[in-house]
């Protein structure tokens, strides 16, 4: 396929791209420079605008205003051209359950114009990247969710898209099933313009080379995960195991720092500039026996409440 010259090094350019609905601005005037080879993910709680701002790019939904660009082609004046070099691998998948996941996978590759040889060799590399070969002429209603979006992203590469967008790929999957699924976004990497919207922090911090923080509409942050924590240096979380602590002390500790939480036998606390010995004299001096302790590292959940104060929402 022979694609536009792209004069930078960037696969996609927003310039304020916005979407209104009514007064809303679901997705307010956001710019972002996505490189070419980056696994870039956008990051935010329910309704942030993560699936509004994917579903423009991908031209299946108008920009109120601004645009964007896609391996040089813009959104709006050449959505054709940007259907050519995308491909998304929607949240709820698109699978067809009767029919096996080499089916499902051959009918995608119709669907895209590709040749059939063609397709056959695809979809055999594909269903050995996912993971999928020994269940491969299986009907896909018997495979397990894991497996079902394994699937959905096998039949996104289908057409060997330059630029990919995986929205929520683990939307609701146990730890282990969205593991087995970031392995295999891992052999993407590099290879392919990769756009993964999630809210499993840990998801962004295990797979993105970047990551932009996205809150009510708005871009309030962006960075390798490394420097967004860098970023909120100062800020410290400490975990306590204790006995006969008190609903009056942890009310109290709720008083004093930023996010306080509630956790088995013990508590989580999140503050700036934490002062461990005040925090173990008051838990001390309410009656209660500290057991166990632990300072963590910041984590991004810590720079989402660092920057909107408030938490995400898992
Ligand atoms: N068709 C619509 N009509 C009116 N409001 C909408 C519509 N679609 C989305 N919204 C609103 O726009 C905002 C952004 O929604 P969006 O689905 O993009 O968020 P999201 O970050 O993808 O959330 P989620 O993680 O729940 O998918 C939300 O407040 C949502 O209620």
């Amino acid at each position: 396929m022979n694609y536009v010259t792209i004069e930078n090094n960037y696969s996609i350019q927003t310039f304020d791209l916005t979407k209104k609905y009514k007064d809303q601005n679901a997705v307010n005037g956001i710019n972002l420079a996505i490189k070419r080879g980056e696994v870039f993910s956008l990051l935010g709680p329910n309704g942030a605008g993560k699936t509004t701002t994917i579903q423009m790019l991908c031209c299946l939904l108008k920009p109120t205003a601004g645009t964007a660009t896609i391996m040089g082609y813009d959104i709006k004046k050449n959505p054709s051209a940007v259907k050519e070099v995308i491909d998304i691998s929607p949240q709820e998948t698109a699978i067809a359950g009767h029919l096996t996941a080499w089916e499902n996978l051959m009918l995608m590759g119709g669907i895209n114009g590709l040749k059939k040889e063609e397709t056959k060799k695809r979809a055999k590399e594909l269903i050995e990247l996912m993971g999928l070969a020994e269940r491969a002429n299986e009907q896909v209603q018997n495979f397990s969710g894991g497996m079902q979006r394994r699937l959905s992203i096998a039949m996104a590469l289908i057409s060997d898209p330059p630029v990919l967008f995986l929205d929520e790929p683990t939307l609701g999957l146990d730890p282990q099933a969205r593991r087995a699924i970031w392995k295999h976004i891992e052999h993407l990497k590099e290879k392919k313009t990769i756009i993964l919207t999630t809210h499993y922090l840990e998801e962004a911090d295990a797979l993105a080379d970047r990551v932009a923080i996205i809150s009510e509409g708005n871009i309030i942050a962006i960075g390798t995960p490394k420097e967004l924590k860098n970023d909120i240096y100062g800020m410290r979380t400490v975990v306590i195991k204790a006995q006969k602590l008190s609903s009056t002390c942890i009310e109290g500790l709720k008083e004093m720092y930023l996010s306080v939480r509630e956790i088995d036998d013990g508590i989580e606390i999140k503050a700036r500039e934490l002062n461990f010995d005040e925090i173990v004299d008051y838990i001390r001096s309410s009656g209660a026996k500290i057991e166990w302790f632990s300072m963590e590292e910041p984590s991004l959940d810590d720079v989402f409440l660092s920057l909107t104060g408030k938490e995400m929402i898992k």
